[in-house]
């Protein structure tokens, strides 16, 4: 049998439930079709994760086609043309990869070509969690409750012994697609830090087991710490299976080697992932529109001068500045100043939370359309389960209590470095001869905040008044 693997979502060779499947049958032709809407960062990572995928199959003597178009004509017609008897895939679940499967399926069955799809993404499918009256949950803890009470995923599976049919089916190459930024090259930063591909997946989870996991429901808050495990990007191409994420907490809570507590903490950070996912299958519209109706009406503001200082990390808050520019340098911002920067452009700029979802699109190796649009969905108030509106973070005690030594801020505003812990998260307060000894000319090499704290906070307060009358 000669099987067409669709690469989606899933570059990987291990628990690879499409790639597995195909390989026990027969001969196998991996294919990968250039998506058109990611943003500049991850088309970084993808270019690197392709080349690692194709590095790893060539071992195993096969080779990774690339092609660019619609995938319902390219796949109906690279199986015509090459005599495949079946075009396997592992699903996507956000709306655009649900639409695209299914019309891969029409394609392919209008020409009769066999066709099948698996769950290579997800611990659990989403259409089969849901209430006692059928609805959809819409709140996390019930939710994972649920989840956890059915889950029983099947054990990953391994590497399958791969045949290539050796058609030369044509393939176009990394560089014909461009997809790494030049004039100006910014992507160094990017680079110091990842390593896309298996392998870099395989090494970063080892790395977080052997000395991450067990500090990880204390230390998961505090940015200038390694103590996540920093998978986002490798999980948002697929690169290590969630499955085997699941079996080696399980496998590492019942030898004692990680607590009962740190173990169930990650579990459920994965568990916020699936139900990110879950929502976009339930209730799609949530890409563009709030998740909560009420604030449709909702006044945003937004001003493109503030806008812009909060994208180059020169608000005068130094934990949003931090975190806007480890950003920008490498493609990755820790969980708390996401929350933190997030909730100071939806709330102190009263900025629509789609212009911050779409500038993290853009910068974030991670950028992940299901997680994405929860959080931020999540931090403006507006999402499923949301942190309520009113509930706006002060960025100077977040960073006085998660960045206490200030050495998250200090590592990205440098220019604050000489300033001591007390004047930190208010260089404005600071007198003249402390800023003057620390080396700070506010307005010059550091900027006055753009926004009063206090005052933007009742401005937006009012606006959300506004709504709850409504
Ligand atoms: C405004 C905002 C935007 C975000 N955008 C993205 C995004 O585009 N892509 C993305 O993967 N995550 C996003 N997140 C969620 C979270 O910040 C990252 O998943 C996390 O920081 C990744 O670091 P880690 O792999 O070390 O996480 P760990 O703490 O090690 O968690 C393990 C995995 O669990 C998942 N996870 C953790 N937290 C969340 C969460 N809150 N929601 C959903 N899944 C989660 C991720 O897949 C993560 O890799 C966003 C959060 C906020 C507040």
């Amino acid at each position: 049998m000669k099987t067409l693997v669709w690469f989606r979502e899933d570059l990987r060779l291990h628990d690879n439930p499409a790639l597995y499947y195909a390989a026990r049958s027969g001969e196998v032709m991996p294919v990968f079709i250039y998506p058109s809407t990611l943003g500049e960062a991850s088309y970084w990572w993808l270019h690197h994760s392709l080349l690692a995928l194709s590095d790893d199959l060539a071992k195993h003597g096969v080779t990774l086609t690339l092609a660019t178009g619609d995938p319902a004509s390219i796949l109906a017609e690279l199986a015509l043309k090459h005599s495949a008897d079946k075009v396997v895939w592992n699903r996507v679940y956000s709306p655009d990869g649900i639409q695209t499967g299914k019309a891969v399926k029409t394609s392919l069955q209008a020409s009769n070509i066999a066709c099948d799809s698996y769950n290579g993404q997800l611990l659990i499918e989403p259409t089969t969690i849901l209430t006692k009256q059928g609805t959809p949950f819409k709140v996390f803890t019930p939710f994972w409750r649920n989840c956890m009470a059915q889950l029983d995923p099947p054990e990953p599976l391994g590497l399958p012994t791969l045949n290539c049919w050796h058609d030369d089916i044509g393939s176009e190459t990394l560089s014909d697609w461009g997809l790494l930024p030049s004039q100006p090259d910014w992507s160094g930063g990017l680079a110091e830090r990842w390593q896309p591909g298996e392998s870099g997946a395989q090494a970063r989870w080892e790395r977080f087991l052997e000395e991450g996991i067990q500090r990880y429901k204390n230390g998961r808050d505090i940015p200038s710490r390694t103590d996540t495990s920093m998978l986002s990007p490798h999980l948002a191409f697929g690169e290590i299976s969630v499955r085997q994420l699941w079996f080696d907490i399980q496998q590492a809570m019942a030898d004692g080697s990680v607590s009962h507590e740190d173990g169930m903490k990650y579990l459920s950070e994965l568990g916020w992932r699936e139900f990110s996912r879950y929502l976009l299958v339930h209730f799609p519209h949530v890409l563009k529109e709030p998740f909560n109706a009420r604030f449709t009406e909702f006044p945003w503001d937004g001003q493109s001068q503030q806008i812009d200082a909060w994208k180059q990390g020169k608000t005068g808050y130094p934990i949003v500045d931090a975190g806007m520019r480890e950003l920008w340098h490498t493609g990755f911002m820790h969980n708390r100043v996401r929350m933190i920067c997030a909730s100071f452009l939806t709330k102190h700029l009263r900025t629509h939370w789609q212009v911050g979802a779409d500038w993290f699109w853009d910068t974030l190796v991670d950028a992940d359309i299901a997680n994405n649009t929860a959080s931020w969905q999540w931090v403006a108030g507006c999402g499923a389960d949301a942190a309520p509106y009113f509930r706006i973070f002060n960025p100077i005690l977040q960073g006085e209590k998660f960045d206490k030594q200030g050495d998250y801020i200090k590592h990205w505003v440098p220019e604050l470095e000489q300033l001591g812990p007390r004047y930190l998260n208010k260089p404005w307060e600071a007198d003249t001869k402390t800023l003057l000894e620390a080396g700070i000319t506010l307005g010059d090499n550091y900027p006055f905040p753009i926004v009063e704290h206090k005052a933007a906070r009742i401005d937006a307060l009012a606006a959300y008044q506004a709504i709850k009358n409504a």
